[in-house]
């Protein structure tokens, strides 16, 4: 069995972002994140403090905005319509969840499609599902470019996903399905309402779990030298102690697939990096300058 070493692969895309920034900024364009956090939840801090340090790495310009979780919707919409019309800032990212009293919908919507690094806008989601996607989702990205560096060509070959969440199933589905690089796999969805569950993963070449439940993948549901991709981030008490695994029993499944991606330092990291792709490209195309993307 062989890791696929997410930690690594986010390095190589990051170096080879910061070679577009350069690219950038000599032009005279400073590419720019604006992340955007409304919530008191201490992962959510965390995770925007990572891609915040990300930018730093990169030499980017980051932006942080944090509205009160209970000020009420409107500041969140205007904060999303002074970053749209800011043209120093070339990404946006609305960290979700967002509070009940917000439309999650509404909130996608409001990001300008241009500056959508996430891709979660419906136009943008609308072009990735024909076919012409302009920002990739950066979870679903990473995971082609996992399984890229783990020599993993999905061509022809039979590919199970497990959940179908609108920022990691529904995507990544349509990528692995789609044609082009890193498509052309033969893909299944399967998702909570999915009978026979382990009848449809074992058939797999290629599992992906994004079903955000805590080790449901077993070795009994993966045939023998399947490649493994653990898309989840569960934090559980384990021996009192709180600690963070995947949809994949880890220990369990190892044995027996031909590659897997660890929980942390698999999908994780990769993520951040494809969100710092996403801006460069947002940044390149908004000003017109050509960059060579990693
Ligand atoms: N608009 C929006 N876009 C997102 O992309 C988005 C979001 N909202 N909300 C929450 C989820 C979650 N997410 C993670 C990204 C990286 C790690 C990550 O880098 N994890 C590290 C370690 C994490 C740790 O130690 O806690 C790893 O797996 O190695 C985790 C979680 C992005 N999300």
């Amino acid at each position: 069995m062989t890791d696929i070493d997410g930690n690594a692969v986010a390095a190589e895309i990051r170096s080879g972002v910061a070679d577009c920034v350069d690219t950038l900024t000599d032009a005279g364009v400073e590419p720019a994140l604006a992340t955007v956090l409304m919530s008191d939840d201490p992962a959510s801090e965390t995770y925007v403090s990572m891609k915040q340090n990300d930018c730093e790495e990169v030499g980017m310009r980051g932006i942080h905005v944090d509205v009160d979780d209970d000020a009420p919707a409107e500041e969140l919409y205007d904060t999303i319509d002074e970053l749209n019309d800011d043209p120093e800032v070339h990404g946006i990212l609305v960290q979700l969840p967002v509070p009940d009293h917000v439309d999650t919908q509404r909130v996608l919507r409001a990001i300008d499609p241009a500056k959508d690094v996430d891709g979660f806008h419906p136009e943008n989601v609308g072009r990735l599902v024909g076919g012409n996607a302009r920002f990739k989702p950066c979870t679903p990205h990473g995971i082609q470019r996992l399984l890229a560096a783990a020599d993993v060509d999905p061509e022809g070959k039979e590919a199970v996903v497990v959940g179908r969440s609108d920022i990691v199933g529904k995507p990544i589905a349509n990528l692995l399905f789609g044609r082009g690089e890193g498509g052309n796999a033969t893909t299944t969805v399967c998702h909570s309402r999915t009978e026979n569950l382990a009848e449809h993963t074992r058939r797999a070449d290629i599992v992906v779990a994004a079903a955000g439940v805590p080790e449901m993948i077993t070795a009994d549901m993966v045939s023998e030298g399947a490649t493994v991709i653990d898309v989840g981030i569960n934090r559980v008490e384990r021996d009192g102690e709180s600690t963070l695994v995947g949809d994949v029993d880890y220990d369990d499944v190892a044995g027996k697939a031909g590659a897997i991606t660890p929980v942390p330092g698999g999908v994780g990291p990769m993520t951040r990096a494809m969100l710092l792709y996403n801006t460069v490209k947002a940044a390149s195309e908004q000003h017109d300058v050509d960059i060579d993307l990693p």
